[in-house]
């Protein structure tokens, strides 16, 4: 079965000064897999997510994403991905509604195209009584599910996401990670960071970033297997004790 490939990365490297925050990565998510990139604090997956997305050129190797090269192409990157940053991007004094119309603004989506959608959004997420409230009033969980929905209100073939669902409680977690599967069925490829390690549970592979290097990359059941753990909590902690590199 040929399957399509959204990211591609080979031995993608990033040096900040005489420090290498990401040590030559290599790896490829397909199309519609949720793929989890997990690592301690400072392994080095922001660095390497904001290189695929664009956002930060490599010091060496090749990556390609929906098929646009990291180098040449970040503009075409930026258009066909979504991404939900650790501080993301939603405007407190902004509304919901505003919120959305800005994003979706942004990618040239005509009016008709975000009314409907707009319209739609609010009802998928409970949230029609809040659309003209400030974002700055809704409460955490909410907030995080209307960044995820801004983030793929493009209808982009990835979305990136760098621990959406941090200090909210495990219910609205579980709901989040709803709505992600949900995007995955629609053939959306999901990138997901999270430290939180049921969530790792939840993705079709895993991999696991370590000094900046990919320690370890399979299925979680495949992990859980070969490193001889009980859970995806005890694979990391195998992994994760070799660390060197210190956290901020
Ligand atoms: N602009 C920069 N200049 C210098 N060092 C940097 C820069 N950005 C990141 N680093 C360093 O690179 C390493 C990897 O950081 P990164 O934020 O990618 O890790 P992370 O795995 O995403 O961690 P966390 O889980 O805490 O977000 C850290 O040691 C960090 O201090």
């Amino acid at each position: 079965m040929s399957q399509n490939i959204a990211i591609k990365a080979d031995q993608l490297t990033k040096h900040f000064g005489a420090f290498t925050a990401v040590d030559g990565i290599s790896f490829e998510v397909q199309q519609g897999e949720i793929f989890g990139f997990l690592g301690a604090n400072g392994a080095g997956k922001t660095t390497a997510m904001r290189m695929l997305c664009g956002l930060s050129i490599p010091t060496s190797g090749t990556a390609t994403v929906a098929g646009f090269d990291v180098y040449k192409q970040t503009e075409q990157i930026k258009r066909n991905i979504g991404y939900m940053s650790q501080k993301f991007s939603l405007y407190e004094d902004l509304t919901v509604k505003e919120n959305i119309r800005f994003y979706a603004g942004i990618y040239g989506k005509s009016d008709a195209f975000i009314k409907e959608k707009t319209a739609y959004l609010l009802q998928e997420l409970h949230m029609e009584s809040e659309a003209n409230k400030l974002v700055r009033s809704l409460p955490l969980g909410w907030k995080q599910k209307l960044a995820f929905s801004v983030a793929i209100f493009h209808e982009p073939g990835i979305v990136f996401l760098d621990e959406p669902t941090g200090g909210v409680d495990p219910v609205t977690r579980r709901e989040f990670w709803n709505m992600i599967y949900q995007a995955a069925a629609k053939g959306i490829t999901v990138f997901v960071t999270t430290h939180y390690m049921d969530e790792a549970e939840y993705c079709n592979r895993v991999s696991i970033m370590v000094d900046g290097r990919i320690d370890a990359l399979d299925t979680p059941r495949e992990l859980k297997r070969s490193l001889q753990a009980s859970s995806m909590d005890e694979v990391f902690l195998k992994l994760a004790r070799k660390a060197k590199r210190n956290a901020d």
